[in-house]
C-alpha cells in the first residue's frame, strides 16, 4: 500500500509507517491545498492526513481516485469534506479518546490562566514591573464554587467536566445537542443560551465544521455575565472571532482563553493587544506520549483496513 504521510510525525510513528508500507513522509510544516490533496488521491492508496491538510469538496472533484482511506491524525475532521470523501468511496477514520485527557487538561490551564490572570502575572514579572507581595495585587477570580458551562459535552467535555468538578470543586452545567448521560454530577440544560447565561466560565467543546460555525456568536456572548470567561479547545471558527474580540474589548466579558483560532496560525492583533485573554498556539495534545498514542491509533486504522479488517476508528 502506497501511504502519504502529509507531515512530520513523532519518530515512533514514522519507522513503523516506513516499515509496514510503502510510505512517502512530504517535507515542509504548511498543509496541503485542496489542489495538493487531489493531487495526492490520484497518487496514493492510501493518505494519513492532520489538521490544515485541505481535503475540501473541491479535492474530491473528478473521481475515481486511487486512494481508498483518509486516516486522520487527530480526533477533529473538519478539514475534510467527510460527505464528499465517502461519496467518492473512501474510509475516513480518525483519533478519539487519545487526544481526550490532554485536551482537558490544556482547558483546565486556561480556566487558571484566565481567572487568576497568570499570563498578565508572569509579563510584569518578566518586564521588571513587580514591586513585591501587596494584599490587593493583581486580584483575580476564585474559582471554587463557581459553574462552568460546557457546550459539547463529548469526551472533551465529560474530562474537563470531572477536573472541574472533582478537581476544582466547581458546579457543572452543560449543553448538548442531543441528551447525554453523564457520570459527573451536571445538569444538563434545554439551550445554549441558558447555559450562557449561567455560566461563569464557558468551555466550548463541539467538533468544528459547517454544523458548529459561528455557534458562539453576538447574542450568545451578550448572554454571558459581565463576569464571564470564555474558553475554547475546539476549533476557533466555533466562536465568531470578532464578536468576541468586541466583547473583550468593551468589558461585556471579563476574559477569553483560547487554544484555537478561525484563521490559524493568524491571529487577530486587537486580540494580542488585549491583557484579558490568553493566548495559546494550539497545544491541545502537544506531548510527545499523546501524539505517539494518536500517530499509532491512525496506523492501526490503515493497518486494519490494508488487511481487509473494519477500521477500529471509522467517522
Ligand atoms: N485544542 C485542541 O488541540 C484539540 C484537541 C483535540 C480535539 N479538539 C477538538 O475537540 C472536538 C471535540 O472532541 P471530542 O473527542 O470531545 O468529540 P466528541 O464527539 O466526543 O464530543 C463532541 C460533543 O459535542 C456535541 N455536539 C455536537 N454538535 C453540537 C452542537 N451544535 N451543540 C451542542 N453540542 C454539540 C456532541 O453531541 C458531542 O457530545 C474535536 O472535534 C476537535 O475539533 C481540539
Ligand atoms: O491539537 C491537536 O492535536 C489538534 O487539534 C489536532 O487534533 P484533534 O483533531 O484531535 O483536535
Amino acid at each position: 500500500m502506497r501511504l502519504l504521510v502529509t507531515r512530520r510525525l513523532p519518530p515512533a510513528n514514522m519507522a513503523f509507517a516506513a516499515e509496514r508500507f510503502d510510505t512517502v513522509f512530504r517535507d515542509g510544516d504548511r498543509g496541503l491545498t485542496p489542489e495538493e490533496a487531489g493531487a495526492a488521491l490520484r497518487e496514493y492508496d492510501a493518505i494519513l492526513p492532520t489538521l490544515g491538510d485541505r481535503f475540501a469538496a473541491s479535492a474530491f472533484d473528478g473521481g475515481p481516485f486511487r486512494c481508498r482511506i483518509l486516516a486522520n491524525f487527530g480526533v477533529g475532521v473538519n478539514h475534510i469534506d467527510v460527505a464528499a470523501a465517502k461519496a467518492a468511496g473512501l474510509v475516513v477514520a480518525n483519533t478519539p479518546g487519545a487526544v481526550t485527557d490532554a485536551t482537558a487538561d490544556i482547558a483546565m490551564a486556561l480556566i487558571l490562566m484566565t481567572a487568576r490572570r497568570l499570563g498578565e502575572g508572569e509579563r510584569m514579572l518578566r518586564a521588571g514591573r513587580w514591586t513585591g507581595w501587596e494584599p490587593t495585587q493583581m486580584l483575580g477570580t476564585h474559582v471554587t464554587g463557581l459553574t462552568v458551562g460546557i457546550v459539547g459535552m463529548g469526551r472533551i467535555g465529560q474530562a474537563v467536566a470531572r477536573r472541574c468538578h472533582f478537581g476544582f470543586g466547581m458546579e457543572v452545567a452543560y449543553f448538548n445537542r442531543s441528551p447525554k448521560a453523564v457520570e459527573v454530577p451536571a445538569r444538563q440544560v434545554g439551550s445554549l443560551d441558558e447555559l450562557m447565561r449561567l455560566a461563569d466560565v464557558v468551555v466550548v467543546a463541539v467538533p468544528g465544521g459547517a454544523e458548529t460555525r459561528g455557534l458562539i456568536g453576538v447574542a450568545e456572548l451578550a448572554a454571558m455575565r459581565p463576569t464571564g470567561f470564555l474558553v475554547n479547545v475546539a476549533r476557533g471558527d466555533v466562536v465568531v472571532e470578532d464578536a468576541l474580540v468586541a466583547a473583550l474589548e468593551a468589558g461585556r466579558i471579563a476574559g477569553a482563553g483560547l487554544d484555537v483560532y478561525a484563521r490559524e496560525p493568524e491571529v487577530p492583533a486587537r486580540l494580542r493587544a488585549l491583557e484579558n485573554v490568553v493566548l495559546l498556539p494550539h497545544l491541545g495534545t502537544a506531548t510527545l506520549r499523546v501524539r505517539e498514542a494518536m500517530g499509532r491509533m491512525a496506523l492501526d486504522n490503515l493497518v486494519a483496513f490494508a488487511e481487509g479488517r473494519a477500521v477500529p476508528n471509522p467517522v
